[in-house]
């Protein structure tokens, strides 16, 4: 049974229909990295599976749990975390206070902190720090640390590399790395070389509809079709 199953989604936002027909296997553990181009349907199935857009006909399965139709709070009960593209971390407030608001009972597990810390160095520098005040990048890896501050089944990351240095991106990839040792990550990405060095199963959108699945060992090898789905030589 896969971790996640997307079947026959159909998003309309407002009188917009931007989902056609998205239907996915996740399998549980590792990477998988949803592709496509800008404005294919990439954020919109992310927020359809997190009850932000409610699809249908077409219906989103957890561990083999119907949760089409539930809120979103209750979605992310179920140990799914959502980091968006706008990264949605306060700033506001301090490093720590962010880390506060994604924990259930406002008190940190010692050892997931010091992970933490081993993941992203600069958020133990910062730690007293406002998140306005960090560079983009910091910002990213509160954003992925606020997701992982309690144990997760599942994490939407949506476009984390957009804008990044490229040193930054790799720290972002071994940190991935990491975490998918123990926690399946649904990867939303338009830098194909970043998503290529960290997927195993892959899936590419275009205009609301899947167009291709499969492994990214095989996708990579196929640069005819990277061209043909992803514009990459245009
Ligand atoms: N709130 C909205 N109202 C109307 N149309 C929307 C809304 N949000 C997204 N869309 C449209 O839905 C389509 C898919 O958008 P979506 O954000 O899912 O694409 P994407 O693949 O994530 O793109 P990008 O890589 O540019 O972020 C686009 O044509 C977009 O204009």
């Amino acid at each position: 049974m896969s971790l996640l199953s997307l079947n026959s989604m159909k998003t309309n936002i407002g009188q917009y229909a931007v989902l056609h027909d998205v239907t996915l296997e996740v399998p549980e553990g590792g990477v998988f990295v949803l592709l496509g181009r800008n404005g294919a349907g990439k954020t919109t199935t992310l927020r359809s599976i997190m009850g932000l857009w409610q699809p249908s006909p077409g219906s989103v399965l957890f561990k083999g749990q119907d949760i089409t139709a539930m809120h979103t709070a209750d979605i992310a009960r179920l140990d799914i975390a959502f980091v968006p593209e706008n990264m949605g971390v306060f700033g506001g407030l301090t490093v720590e206070e962010n880390l506060i608001l994604a924990t259930a009972k406002g008190r940190f597990d010692p050892a997931r902190l010091k992970r933490i810390y081993e993941l992203f160095p600069a958020l133990e520098t910062f730690w007293t720090k406002q998140a306005w005040a960090l560079s983009g990048g910091q910002k990213q890896m509160l954003a992925v640390a606020r997701a992982i501050i309690e144990p997760r089944a599942l994490i939407l990351i949506d476009e984390p590399t957009k804008g990044l240095a490229p040193a930054i991106v790799d720290a972002m990839a071994d940190a991935f790395r990491e975490i998918a040792q123990n926690t399946t990550i649904l990867l939303v990405e338009q830098n194909f070389e970043f998503a290529k060095s960290l997927g195993r199963d892959m899936a590419v959108i275009d205009d609301g509809r899947i167009a291709h699945s499969g492994t990214m060992a095989d996708f990579a090898a196929d640069t005819a079709l990277q061209d043909r789905l992803l514009s990459l030589s245009a």
